[in-house]
Order: C-alpha cells, then sequence, then structure tokens
C-alpha cells in the first residue's frame, strides 16, 4: 500500500495536518445531481447505468468533482454515502436484499479508489442515526433514545466498510446525541476494527444538538478510559456553523487536550427553512486563513469542509494548511 497507515502518520508526523474534501451532496447538487429524495446524495449510484455505462453523465460528474477535490490539495476524500445505511437504502430504492445492498457499498468505495488514486486517504463515511429521519440538526431521537439499538442500524455498512482495504478510515458523521455518541464509542475492535473518527453535530452555541456539553461529551471518553477502542482515532465537529466553529473547537480541545481533532464546518451560509434555498452569510466573521489558523491552534489534524463548501473553499483551506504547519 503507498499510503502510511493513518494512525501511524498522526503519531510519526506530529505537524502534519491532512487536507480534506468539500460538501460532496452539496457540490453534486451544484453540479446538476437532483439529491432531493430520501438517500440524498446516494441517488446516483443507485441506477445501473451509473455502473454499466462508462460515459454517463452522473459518473462524469462524481469523477469531475473528486479531480477539482484533489486539484484544490486534498489530501482525504470521502465516499459518498452519508444516507447510504441499509435502512434507508432498502426502505428507499429497489435494492432490498443485504448482498445486492452490499454489493452496492463495494462498488462504491471502489469507484471512488479508482477516483482518487492509491496516494490519498479515503474515508468510509457513515451518517448518523438521526439521518434516516432528518433529526441531525436537533438531536431529537424521541423520548427513548437509551433503547434505540444503533448497532443494528450501522451493521450492515460496518460490516461492509471493516472488510474494504481500499478504506482506510471510517468516519462517523453528524452524530448530535449523546445516546449514539456512547454507542459508538462503545463498540470494540470486533465491530469496528478499521481506525475511524467521529464528527459532532454541535449547535452554534457550543452545545451538542441534544444540548449536552463539551465537558459532558469529554467525561464519556474520559470515563472509558483505556477500555476505549484503540481504532478511535480523531473526534472533531462538522456541518456546524463557520463563524462559531473555531470556539467550538476550542472547547473540544480544552476538554480533551490529548484528543486529536478533525474540523470541517459548513460554508458560512445559511440554510432558510421556509424558502429552502442557502443565503450567503452577510456577516461572515472569519476567513479560511483565520479559521484554520485556530483549529491549529486547537489541536486539529484533519481540516476540510461539509455542506456547501467546494473546491475554491479546499484551495483556500489547504493554502492556510500549508501556511501554519
Ligand atoms: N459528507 C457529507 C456530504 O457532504 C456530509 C453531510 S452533513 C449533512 O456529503
Ligand atoms: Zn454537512
Amino acid at each position: 500500500m503507498a499510503r502510511i497507515p493513518l494512525k501511524q502518520l498522526l503519531v510519526d508526523d506530529p505537524k502534519k495536518v491532512l487536507v480534506l474534501d468539500g460538501g460532496q451532496g452539496t457540490e453534486l447538487e451544484n453540479r446538476g445531481i437532483k439529491v432531493a429524495n430520501p438517500v440524498w446524495s446516494t441517488i446516483p449510484f443507485i441506477s445501473e447505468s451509473f455502473w454499466s455505462d462508462e460515459s454517463s453523465a452522473n459518473r462524469k460528474i462524481v469523477k469531475e468533482m473528486f479531480n477539482d477535490f484533489l486539484a484544490a490539495g486534498a489530501e482525504i476524500l470521502m465516499t459518498i454515502t452519508y444516507q447510504t445505511s441499509f435502512k434507508s437504502v432498502s426502505e428507499n430504492t429497489p435494492i432490498k436484499t443485504l448482498a445486492a445492498y452490499d454489493n452496492l457499498l463495494t462498488r462504491i468505495v471502489n469507484f471512488s479508489r479508482d477516483c482518487i488514486g492509491e496516494e490519498k486517504y479515503l474515508i468510509g463515511c457513515i451518517g448518523p442515526w438521526g439521518a434516516h429521519v432528518c433529526c441531525e440538526f436537533t438531536g431529537d431521537y424521541g423520548p427513548n433514545p437509551e433503547s434505540i439499538d444503533f448497532y443494528q442500524y450501522f451493521k450492515p455498512q460496518l460490516d461492509n466498510f471493516n472488510k474494504n482495504e481500499n478504506l482506510d478510515l471510517l468516519g462517523f458523521e453528524t452524530i448530535p446525541n449523546i445516546h449514539e455518541l456512547k454507542a459508538i464509542l462503545s463498540w470494540d475492535e470486533s465491530i469496528l476494527s478499521k481506525p475511524f473518527y467521529i464528527g459532532l453535530s454541535v449547535h452554534e452555541h457550543g452545545v451538542l444538538r441534544d444540548g449536552t456539553t463539551m465537558e459532558g461529551v469529554a467525561k464519556v471518553i474520559k470515563d472509558l478510559g483505556d477500555k476505549i477502542n484503540p481504532n478511535f482515532l480523531l473526534l472533531g465537529i462538522n456541518c456546524v456553523s463557520f463563524n462559531q466553529s473555531p470556539g467550538i473547537l476550542e472547547s473540544l480541545h480544552r476538554a480533551l487536550p490529548n484528543v486529536p481533532l478533525l474540523a470541517y464546518p459548513n460554508s458560512g451560509e445559511v440554510y432558510d427553512t421556509e424558502k429552502k434555498i442557502w443565503l450567503p452569510n452577510s456577516d461572515k466573521l472569519n476567513s479560511w486563513d483565520t479559521v484554520v489558523k485556530q483549529y491549529i491552534g486547537s489541536g486539529a489534524r484533519i481540516i476540510g469542509g461539509c455542506c456547501r463548501t467546494a473546491p475554491k473553499d479546499i484551495l483556500e483551506i489547504s493554502t492556510a494548511v500549508k501556511k501554519y504547519t
């Protein structure tokens, strides 16, 4: 394998900060793919023509998106599998069996590896339980979140991703609820046998979407002590407010000074839920340059963008990463 294992890279090269890619779902939308459906950005991969027809328009769009993120300086990129849980796929597409689902995931991962080449790192992207019921930005997991069987929900995706050598890291993204965080962190190496990270969905006031403070998040990790899965590599925040994100990451760093962090906020635009459009953020307080500088000061080892960030954002991020490392 051309790549140094990520776990080793983080230890051997303590100053290294990896540039992540940007918001793939929204970027596919920018490029003309209609993603408004229950499996969101998974949609291009569901049609058989994506796989059988090398000249399919969607296939070209996905390839070009990866190329543009690479050209902008991304060193670690994600599979487009945020809303690709077995539950979401089997309830909303013609793919109904575990075998067909397994085939879908393997095809997506291997295609993504082909797009990015052997030198770059590939993350198997896993959206939260809340993504299939659209509550990753409220954290409202109903009256009994402690009784949700998170393991059952994630298992088919994990079983596939654990086995695929093309993936370097698994990424649980936009986790808004403390019970889900606890569940993921309770799984040992037999369930999570690859390095993984957890990206938290954090309110702009600096608490997890369900109201848990960053100290409360830190306590879960501290309480696990050395019982924690050794594959747990990084904790961080994603799809959070651009303006508030440096302060939020700093509070996570204060609570967990020895945990490597990652940050990939959204673009700073604001989603108007009534008009269903993104509005420019007129009080954009920061530039990527200042945000990245602060992230690095707070222990970030992977930095990129989430929803509505495009290759031009990744270029600004990679320029700033070079400047500050
Ligand atoms: N990695 C995902 C994407 O951009 C993150 C979505 S956050 C709602 O496709
Ligand atoms: Zn996002």
